[in-house]
């Protein structure tokens, strides 16, 4: 079945938490509209670019593109960016690779893998990714029903994406992060859940009410009914923040993570990373009487921004009726601890477990540093800090332009085995590049992201890194400094959970698995918004002989101008 939409993206002005800014729409609407498929559908979207000065691109985020690298839609490695005016159209599979058979090489068939490239139901989601644009506003889920009976029952499904909010443009928070002295965006203003928050106008009096006006926002509102099973499909598209998702007096199971089934646990609080999508199981069995909050909170950042509240409304109580009760409080911002339990509690379910290869043929460690290149403020990997060519690398390579981009691929990481990640390193080496790792074809990957010291003492930031193209398995969670004799010694093997997002904890690292049997470019970087500006990512070429003629709408920037014919 094809499911199409008619996108048009616009600039328009809202007050999401009261305060009024220019924001991107869908439509009309931010969050935008949710995509609603079944496993093994085509969706085609139609985005007609009318931000009238600024260019776009569209990511879908957990989509693997199986056959389709080119509508991956991350401007400057997989197209072109949508000039303003022009109509670009979207279309690929969620997710299922028979579906596609046809249109590839019999290669895919051999493919011992073929497997767990298969089905792939669940809860996705899909953002800008051009320049900072996601956080003006334009995101939204895609949800992927499944074929087969899930392994767990609920008589509701919905959805929550979670975000925070900025109230200066994406303009100025770009400029200053490439500015000499480099300023950094700082915290957001509010926590959105599902588009909704509240700033308090009056902790700034010279806001006039035509800026910010109390009566122009209203609390999120969730109505349930009582002594029901829902499924929560949560996602987080934050700028910045990690979060704390909690539902008071409510327990949560979690049972699918980026698209996979987890084995159930139980929490109270749900931490969530930029680029996460969870379902969780809530029972409506708390007394009925009353309404709940529903709270997200900032975590592993010194907590300036006030909590985002909605209501969980147990019809038939008034949905705006406040719950009688204080908000309930947050788990302390700087204790990694729970987070890091929660991280080593997510394991593949029983029954679903898509088993690794149990060796790899390359280790990639990707050390994760900020530094100073000539005076401007970088985020860099092995001393790499990336920036994107102006031709993108999909068409680059596959159309034989040899000069779009640095030929020199950024090291595996070996070298810093000595690197002390707990003091602040000068990373005198520290360049910018465009370079990229090119990937045999077919082969297993491991990917050891290692967290260090930022420039200031005494500190390491949580980072969720997301892959494209892909889903790897997390085969494990360490503290310090990841040990290549030891820590491989305790990786999961039996239930990895498979995800595309991931945090590496403060001053820990990461370890993950993945098989480069997706022809095609693909980023992986910290979906940190400014983070991945400021140079925190790599690229991966793999197959790109197998990859099918590219559509001449993803060309027409750089040395591909030529190339559009409309
Ligand atoms: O990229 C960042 O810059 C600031 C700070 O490290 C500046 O020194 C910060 O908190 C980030 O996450």
């Amino acid at each position: 079945r094809n499911r199409h939409y008619k996108w048009n993206v616009k600039y328009e002005y809202r007050s999401p938490d009261c305060f009024k800014k220019l924001v991107i729409t869908i439509n009309g609407n931010t969050p935008g509209p949710t995509i609603q498929a079944q496993e093994g559908d085509t969706v085609v979207v139609q985005v007609n670019n009318t931000l009238l000065t600024e260019n776009l691109s569209i990511h879908w985020h957990g989509i693997r593109q199986i056959g389709t690298p080119w509508f991956d839609g991350t401007e400057g490695v997989t197209q072109c960016p949508i000039l303003p005016g022009d109509t670009f159209v979207y279309r690929f599979v969620v997710d299922r690779v028979s579906y596609h058979v046809n249109s590839l090489s019999s290669w895919f068939l051999k493919s011992d893998l073929v497997e767990s490239l298969m089905l792939q139901p669940g809860t996705y989601l899909y953002h800008a990714h051009y320049g900072m644009q996601r956080e003006a506003g334009l995101y939204g889920l895609i949800r992927v029903a499944a074929r087969d009976p899930e392994p767990f029952t609920y008589d509701f499904d919905r959805s929550i994406i979670l975000n925070d909010w900025y109230h200066k443009s994406t303009y100025e928070q770009a400029a200053g992060l490439s500015s000499i002295p480099f300023q950094w965006v700082g915290e957001p203003e509010s926590l959105l859940i599902h588009g909704k928050g509240r700033f308090n106008c009056s902790q700034s009096p010279s806001l006039k009410t035509d800026v910010c006006d109390m009566s122009k926002c209203s609390p999120f509102v969730q109505t349930v009914i009582p002594g029901k099973t829902y499924r929560l499909r949560i996602g987080s598209l934050t700028a910045l923040s990690a979060l704390s998702f909690q539902i008071e007096g409510h327990n949560m199971t979690v049972v699918e993570a980026d698209g996979h089934y987890v084995e159930p646990f139980v929490v109270k609080n749900l931490f969530i990373y930029s680029g996460e999508t969870y379902s969780v199981l809530v029972k409506t069995d708390q007394d009925p009487s009353r309404n709940y909050w529903i709270t997200s909170n900032v975590v592993s950042r010194n907590r300036t921004t006030p909590a985002g509240l909605g209501i969980f409304n147990y019809y038939p109580n008034h949905p705006k009726r406040s719950p009688p009760t204080v908000p309930p409080s947050p788990p302390a911002w700087d204790d990694v601890e729970p987070r890091l339990a929660q991280s080593l509690a997510i394991k593949a379910r029983q029954g679903y477990i898509q088993k690794p290869p149990t060796t790899s043929d390359r280790v990639i460690v990707l050390l994760n540093t900020q530094n100073n290149i000539s005076e401007y403020r970088h985020w860099s990997v092995n001393n790499v800090s990336f920036t994107l060519p102006h031709t993108p690398y999909l068409i680059a390579l596959k159309e034989n332009i040899t000069n779009a981009f640095d030929p020199t691929p950024p090291s595996d990481g070996h070298e810093f085995a000595n690197y002390d990640i707990f003091n602040v390193s000068p990373n005198a080496n520290a360049t910018s590049s465009n370079g990229i790792y090119r990937l045999k074809f077919n082969t297993t990957v491991d990917l050891i992201l290692q967290n260090a010291n930022t420039m200031n003492k005494n500190n390491s930031e949580t980072h969720p890194w997301h892959l494209h193209g892909h889903d790897f398995w997390v085969l494990g969670y360490g503290k310090g400094k990841f040990d290549a004799n030891n820590d491989t010694k305790k990786y999961n093997l039996e239930n990895p959970i498979m995800k595309n997002t991931v945090p590496v904890h403060p001053f820990g690292w990461t370890a993950l698995r993945f098989r480069s049997d997706n022809p095609g470019v693909w980023a992986f970087h910290c979906h940190i918004e400014s983070h991945f500006y400021m140079g925190m990512g790599v690229v991966f070429e793999e197959g790109i002989e197998r990859v099918g003629k590219l559509p001449s709408s993803i060309m027409g920037c750089g040395q591909t101008k030529s190339f559009h014919r409309p």
